[in-house]
């Protein structure tokens, strides 16, 4: 079906001004108002009355199936819900196993995937969980890639954290030789998604992946990595190397007043003034577990991360000052290249995915996820066939 979405203002991310856009799946047409009455088909009319359009934003780390456990059972975390991700105007997410490698399974994982998808969302998952030998579907990491076809790559792989598996150099390196491998034969992106804990060790393996090696950097995917300000430098260096990393959004209930502290949020601006914001995205960690515990590792409470801490990342960003075509990179564009999607732009082409958005507010209104509108002035429409 040929749909149009007409007098809206388009940041691209770059802003393009008010333009007409013409999609089904794809993008068919960005540019002037056109004439409706002179088509030689049908098409669906959707008026933005001069609102703005983005591209759907990507989030490359949730945990679809829910997460946690660092606290037993009960910390055991809830699953997405379709209606949360299109209410913060995500309309591509990339799912992963964490801590819980046990309860926790790569089968629902891919279940999960394939129930979002049919609601009407982009899905990609992680083969994988925090541990190594990383958990499988086939048995092998190469296969799970070759073969399934949403998983694009392996993660959330814990390194310097007091709930990894501990795994030696040589075996992270194994792991991201078979991803690239695996990559090349299947056309996918290849992705290791690094888990960084807070450990003095940081992302030493990376740098020595890159040193010793002859694995290109852009198969190595650090996430967490604004967790202080040790590895946010590490992170900067990493960077300067030609890498990408991720940093996990600001939960809406963090530091409301986060005027100077060490944060999401502070790092972007820092990463924008040093003309560096290509390569970094945020992720929301979404219903993932954010567990604290004391100096001596005992677990002392957790909160749940959520898909909306995305959106409030990029309005504190902007507040902050960064110019807005450029926050949105962060979840547009960036993170599209990482994976290498012909998503998070607005041009011919591209993947039919938009938010409508009021930017006084940063009220999300309209969403369309693959030409489809998954919502619409507010109201959710999952494709669900019931
Ligand atoms: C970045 C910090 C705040 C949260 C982070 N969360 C996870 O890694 C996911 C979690 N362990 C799960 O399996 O659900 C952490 O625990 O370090
Ligand atoms: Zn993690
Ligand atoms: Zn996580």
């Amino acid at each position: 079906m040929v749909r149009m979405i007409k007098n809206v203002k388009v940041f691209a991310p770059e802003y393009l001004g008010v333009k007409d856009i013409v999609f089904d799946k794809e993008i068919l047409y960005v540019g002037e108002s056109i004439n409706t009455d002179v088509l030689p088909f049908e098409i669906e009319i959707y008026d933005a009355n001069g609102l703005y359009l983005i591209p759907g934003l990507i989030d490359p780390h949730v945990h679809i199936t829910g997460g946690g456990g660092e606290g037993g059972f009960v910390t055991r975390t809830p699953e997405l819900d379709f209606s949360e991700c299109v209410k913060n105007g995500i309309t591509t997410v990339i799912g992963c196993l964490g801590t819980d490698g046990i309860t926790r399974s790569l089968e629902n994982l891919y279940a999960k995937a394939k129930s979002l998808e049919t609601e009407g969302i982009n899905t990609y998952i992680y083969t994988g969980s925090y541990r190594v030998p990383p958990v499988t579907f086939t048995g092998s990491v190469m296969k799970d890639i070759v073969l399934i076809d949403k998983v694009i790559g392996v993660g959330e792989i814990a390194i310097s954290d007091h709930r990894s598996s501990q795994p030696t150099f040589e075996e992270i390196a194994r792991i991201v030789a078979d991803t690239r491998v695996a990559s090349l034969l299947s056309g996918k992106p290849g992705i290791v998604n690094f888990h960084v804990g807070a450990g003095s060790s940081g992302i030493d393996y990376l740098f020595k992946l890159i040193d010793t090696t002859e694995i290109p950097i852009h198969h190595l995917y650090p996430t967490h990595m604004s967790r202080n300000r040790t590895l946010f430098e590490q992170g900067l260096e990493f960077i300067k190397k030609g890498g990408t990393i991720d940093l996990t959004a600001l939960q809406p209930e963090e530091l409301p007043n986060e005027i100077e502290s060490f944060n999401t949020v502070n790092c972007i601006v820092e990463i924008y003034e040093n003309k560096m914001l290509d390569n970094v995205t945020i992720s929301s960690d979404g219903q993932g577990s954010l567990p604290r515990f004391d100096k001596d590792g005992r677990f002392l409470g957790l909160s749940v991360g959520s898909v909306s801490s995305v959106p409030h990342t990029l309005k504190r960003v902007v507040e902050k000052g960064v110019p807005f075509e450029d926050a949105l990179k962060i979840s547009t564009t960036n993170p599209a290249k990482v994976f290498n999607m012909k998503k998070g732009k607005i041009s011919k082409g591209y993947d039919a995915d938009f938010v409508v958005i009021d930017l006084e507010s940063w009220k999300i209104s309209t969403v369309v996820s693959r030409g489809e509108f998954v919502m619409k002035d507010g109201i959710v429409k999952p494709r669900i066939f019931k």
